[in-house]
């Protein structure tokens, strides 16, 4: 098995209500904390959703001062991530819809939250928002995940050394 990715079953095994759940692994580009490029994203545990608060930084930029749209995109992407340690079954993105709906400012908070909305055999289907803190929803994602066997991990390369140019 990719070393990279631990133990599954003890990694994604159900995690309380309320806890931080771990990143995917250390050099994830979403929540990787060994990752100079990523987005450090930390998510939680709610109930049967997982959310985060994410500020994206000038790494990040599209416009000037606003996020890329590919950069909002892989910090929703990475967050359905996160449903797998609800549902513990190794899953991988087939299809991915994102909604712009408002300008996301670079160094402004952002609260996120994603759900499982229905699990029919293979597919997950699921959807997550991305609000300023408290206020106006600024994107919207829908996806479908198809569970894969843990093998299918094994066809990536071991990680390179980190570049950090
Ligand atoms: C450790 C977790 C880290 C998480 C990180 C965050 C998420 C990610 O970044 S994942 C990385 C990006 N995604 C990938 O690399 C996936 C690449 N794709 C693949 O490997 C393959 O396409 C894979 C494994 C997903 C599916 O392949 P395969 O097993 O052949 O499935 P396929 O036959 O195409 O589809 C299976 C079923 O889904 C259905 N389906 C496929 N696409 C769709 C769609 N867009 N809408 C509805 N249904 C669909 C098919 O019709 C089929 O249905 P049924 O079984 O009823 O006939």
């Amino acid at each position: 098995m990719n070393s990279i990715l631990g133990n599954w079953a003890e990694k994604f095994r159900p995690h309380p209500d309320g806890t931080q759940l771990p990143p995917h692994h250390g050099h994830c580009l979403g929540c990787g904390p060994d990752n100079p490029h990523g987005h450090h994203l930390v998510v939680q545990r709610r109930g049967e959703e997982v959310h985060a608060v994410h500020r994206f930084s000038e790494r990040h930029m599209g416009a000037p001062g606003i996020a890329h749209g590919g950069a909002v995109a892989t910090v929703l992407d990475d967050l359905f991530g996160f449903l797998l340690y609800l549902t513990g079954t190794p899953a991988v993105t087939r299809q991915l819809e994102v909604r712009y709906d408002a300008p996301v400012i670079l160094g402004t908070s952002y609260e996120l939250a994603a759900r499982v909305v229905r699990d029919d055999g293979r597919k997950l289907f699921v959807e997550a928002e991305m609000s300023e803190v408290g206020g106006t929803t600024v994107a919207t994602a829908s996806a479908l995940f198809l569970k894969v066997d843990i093998a299918h991990f094994d066809r990536g390369a071991p990680p390179a050394p980190v570049d950090l140019d």
